[in-house]
């Protein structure tokens, strides 16, 4: 049986980052060779970064990617690379990956299934190729081709290929013959998903009856997306080698050998690249972290996710920090809590020396000794107080600050809201009462927190970290421009409920079991809520809302899963009609109805926020809305 020694690739890429990115390509080849592989399979688009979103259509773009290829060609002679980039052919773009080998490019094979739901709009640059088509671009092949290696052949799915069950190329390369598939990835991180690529992979490999190299991108790439950094080598049922997910290095390989099928080594629909030169092959292969098998996955996966998004976000805008207006409620702690563990996860992996070498465009980086020293200077937080503040939130804040290590402040800001309030009380001539003004007199507090904590981003060059959660976006439970300030809002892609379920499990239990944040026992004690009234209203969240259970599920149900707003009623009758009247449930759903429709405009405003869950309310990568409409309120049962 023909044996072939196959690497996959992760890389954490940017878009448009045509030096960076040719780099990091080099150091996976360094790896690969120094691991005797014949054929090294990189991410979708790896070339250019796949986020580049319009500048796709730029011919500069594809330019440039041409020139990465031809650089490429030196590191091409004893090894097959794989490599994605766009291509213009006929006046159509399309997503190919080139396969250069013996120092030539010796075909583009071009994605057939374009991605172009949920966050994916590949469409809109994009044209799919037509399986069976095959053509030539200058004199070399081009479409829907096997690539041979004397009797081994193999073959290409371009990510969303492989998505299709019945349509994946994989069911006519396995008719036509070949050894293994490799499939160059851009699947973006959501929670469970990397479970579905693992077996995407294994049935690939089924269908042809043999082997299957899997390689997606690393980390936080444009800003909103986050890829897990999985690879896979797949054969007989199994997964043979597989990278660490949400790494913190710029790239990983793995490597193992392939026994597979020969076959005849001419035919039309196959370009031969040469013979395989045979290698004495190293199996690279990390053993997978215990936590992958955690029976708190999706813990592990939120935490690791978002830390490794909000880390590259630091880097790659070039910031020296964070800063987060802390409340010592859940959303801000739960901020607070994911930057350090990003801190702490860089150090863990990379490495102190690394880690410095990373942040190097940071002017005082060379004064930190450690971790401790880095967490001090890279987060700020900031307890803003007025009249309608407990003295429980400010001292969860002080506890949380001071377990984490931040540089933290206290202000009062209720000189501030008087004088805003005299101001306009002047100019009106009236007073203002909580009676006729209540939601005036609540959003001047959170306006008002809004020009310090910019003051303190500007002056440390620093991301203000927004605080906004999922299910607050859904009702517009915020101050626009006060509470929503912010340059990314890390946890918009989470609902409420989820969080505080997180924010238990960080408090008492952490990554891993051992990586925790204890300061947040004051945290976990507090009820929500906006302390924007007098204390002596005891202004809770729910009660201005709903529960956040029923929230979420009414936000699952109706935009997730598309259900009409009377079977969102009938739903929510089953699922708690036990614990609530039938008049609490009209008014939850009634509420829920009018204010998310009332609202969407806030959703258009929010800051970018990380994708996480199966779905976001981010109109621009994932739903949308009207910003006027009459409201399905009205489609209810009256
Ligand atoms: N379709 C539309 N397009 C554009 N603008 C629209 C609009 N509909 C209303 N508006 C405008 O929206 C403005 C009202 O929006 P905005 O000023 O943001 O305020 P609004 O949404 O009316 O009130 C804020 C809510 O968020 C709660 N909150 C605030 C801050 C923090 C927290 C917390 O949990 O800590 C909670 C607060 O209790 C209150 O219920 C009005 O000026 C109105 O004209
Ligand atoms: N006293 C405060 N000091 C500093 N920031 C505050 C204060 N009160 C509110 N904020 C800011 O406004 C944001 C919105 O408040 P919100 O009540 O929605 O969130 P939270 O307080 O973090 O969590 P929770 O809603 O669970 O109490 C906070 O996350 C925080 O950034
Ligand atoms: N880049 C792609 O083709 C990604 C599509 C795939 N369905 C995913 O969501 O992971």
């Amino acid at each position: 049986m023909p044996k072939i020694h196959v690497a996959a690739g992760v890389l954490n890429q940017t878009p448009l980052d045509w030096e960076g990115n040719f780099q990091r390509i080099i150091g996976a080849i360094q790896v690969a060779k120094d691991a005797g592989a014949n054929l090294l399979c990189l991410p979708e688009m790896c070339l250019t970064g796949y986020g580049c979103e319009d500048q796709f259509f730029s011919p500069f773009t594809q330019q440039k990617a041409q020139e990465s290829v031809q650089k490429l060609l030196d590191y091409s002679t004893d090894l097959v690379l794989l490599v994605g980039l766009p291509i213009t052919y006929e006046s159509r773009l399309y997503n190919v990956v080139a396969v250069l080998y013996q120092g030539k490019i010796q075909a583009y094979i071009p994605k057939q299934h374009l991605a172009n739901e949920g966050i994916h709009y590949e469409a809109r640059w994009f044209t799919p190729w037509p399986a069976g088509v095959r053509t030539r671009i200058d004199n070399i092949p081009f479409g829907d081709y096997r690539l041979g290696l004397g009797e081994i052949t193999f073959g290409i799915e371009i990510c969303q290929d492989a998505w299709e069950g019945e349509k994946r190329p994989a069911h006519a390369l396995g008719k036509r013959g070949v050894s293994f598939i490799c499939n160059p990835t851009a699947s973006h991180f959501s929670f469970g998903k990397s479970k579905v690529r693992q077996q995407l992979a294994i049935e690939g490999a089924e269908i042809i009856q043999g082997g299957y190299v899997f390689a997606n991108l690393l980390g936080n790439e444009s800003g909103r997306t986050i890829f897990d950094g999985d690879a896979y080598i797949a054969q007989n049922g199994h997964i043979l080698a597989q990278t660490k997910r949400f790494s913190f290095q710029d790239a990983q390989v793995i490597a193992c050998s392939l026994d597979v099928l020969g076959y005849p080594t001419e035919a039309d629909d196959l370009v031969s690249i040469g013979e395989l030169k045979s290698k004495n092959g190293i199996i690279i292969n990390p053993e997978i972290d215990a936590w992958e098998s955690s029976s708190h996955i999706k813990e592990e996966e939120f935490s690791r996710s978002i830390a490794l998004g909000l880390w590259d976000y630091l880097r790659k805008s070039y910031s020296y920090g964070y800063v987060i207006s802390l409340s010592g409620g859940a959303d801000s702690s739960a901020i607070a809590s994911l930057c350090a563990t990003a801190v702490h996860l860089a150090v863990e992996e990379l490495g102190w020396e690394a880690v410095k070498k990373c942040l190097a465009y940071i002017p005082w980086i060379n004064s930190c000794a450690n971790e401790k020293d880095l967490v001090a200077q890279l987060m700020t937080t900031i307890y803003q107080g007025t009249v309608n503040s407990s003295a429980d939130t400010r001292e969860s804040a002080a506890a949380l600050a001071a377990s984490i290590g931040t540089e933290h402040h206290e202000i009062e800001i209720d000189g501030l809201v008087q004088g805003y309030r005299g101001l306009i009380e002047q100019t009106i001539q009236r007073p203002l009462t909580w009676e006729q003004d209540d939601i005036t007199l609540q959003n001047v507090q959170a306006r008002v927190r809004a020009p310090g904590v910019w003051m303190l981003a500007n002056i440390k060059n620093a991301l203000l970290l927004a605080t906004s959660n999922r299910s607050e976006a859904s009702v517009g439970y915020a101050t626009m421009d006060g509470d929503t300030s912010g340059s990314i809002s890390p946890i918009a892609g989470i609902d409420k409920a989820y969080l505080r379920t997180w924010l238990r499990w960080m408090e008492k239990e952490g990554l891993g079991g051992q990586w925790r944040v204890a300061g947040l026992a004051n945290v976990n004690q507090l009820e929500p809520s906006a302390e924007l009234r007098p204390l002596d209203s005891k202004q809770v969240d729910e009660e201005d809302l709903m529960p956040y259970p029923i929230l979420n599920s009414l936000e699952r149900w109706s935009f997730y899963e598309h259900q009409s707003p009377v079977a969102c009623l009938e739903s929510l009758k089953q699922v708690y009609g036990a614990h609530y009247s039938r008049e609490q449930l009209d008014g939850f759903i009634h509420r829920f109805f009018r204010l998310w429709a009332r609202n969407q405009w806030k959703r258009e405003r929010y800051a970018p926020g990380f994708h996480v869950d199966d779905y976001s309310l981010d109109p621009k990568s994932w739903l949308r809305f009207p910003i006027l409409s009459a409201g399905l309120e009205k489609d209810l049962p009256q």
